[in-house]
């Protein structure tokens, strides 16, 4: 998380290329802010409309980093295996919304089928069904290194 902090990175664009966030969607246009003296916010904008947007609060005492994209996938396991990589969380929550004519309406599988290959425990795992969308909530920690 030092990355995100005025000790290693000059600005914002400096922490993106450090970071990695630059290749979680390529071709995303960047705007990027590093705070005085740590903490980071992006947004990026796809050609056709979508978004990703990434804050990052790199205090040791309360870490935290929110990710969120209407990127639509038919599956969502690259680019959360990139997520994972560029921030190595110890605990992640993940929510993904899908619309049941959009190509994410499968995307609830990626959630059942990831965390075996990875050095992720799956907590809690809920699928919600409504009316015109369907939620699929995942919480995970690292594996307890034994
Ligand atoms: C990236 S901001 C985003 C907070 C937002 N609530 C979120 O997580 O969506 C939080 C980080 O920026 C730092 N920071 C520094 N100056 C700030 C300011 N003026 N406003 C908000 N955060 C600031 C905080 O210490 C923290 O590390």
């Amino acid at each position: 998380m030092a990355v995100f902090t005025q000790e290693v990175s000059k600005d914002g664009k400096d922490a993106t290329q450090k970071s990695g966030i630059d290749k979680l969607i390529p071709g995303a246009k960047i705007d990027d802010f590093l705070f005085e003296p740590c903490g980071y916010s992006m947004n990026g904008l796809l050609p056709e409309g979508q978004y990703i947007t990434i804050h990052v609060t790199p205090e040791p005492n309360c870490s935290y980093v929110s990710f969120e994209s209407n990127v639509p996938q038919e599956s969502y396991t690259g680019l959360i295996q990139r997520v994972l990589s560029t921030f190595k969380p110890g605990k992640v929550l993940m929510t993904i919304f899908a619309n049941k004519e959009s190509t994410a309406k499968d995307s609830h599988k990626d959630l059942d089928e990831f965390f075996d290959e990875t050095k992720y425990c799956r907590m809690d795992h809920q699928f919600c069904s409504f009316k015109n969308y369907n939620l699929t909530y995942t919480f995970f920690t690292s594996r307890p290194v034994i």
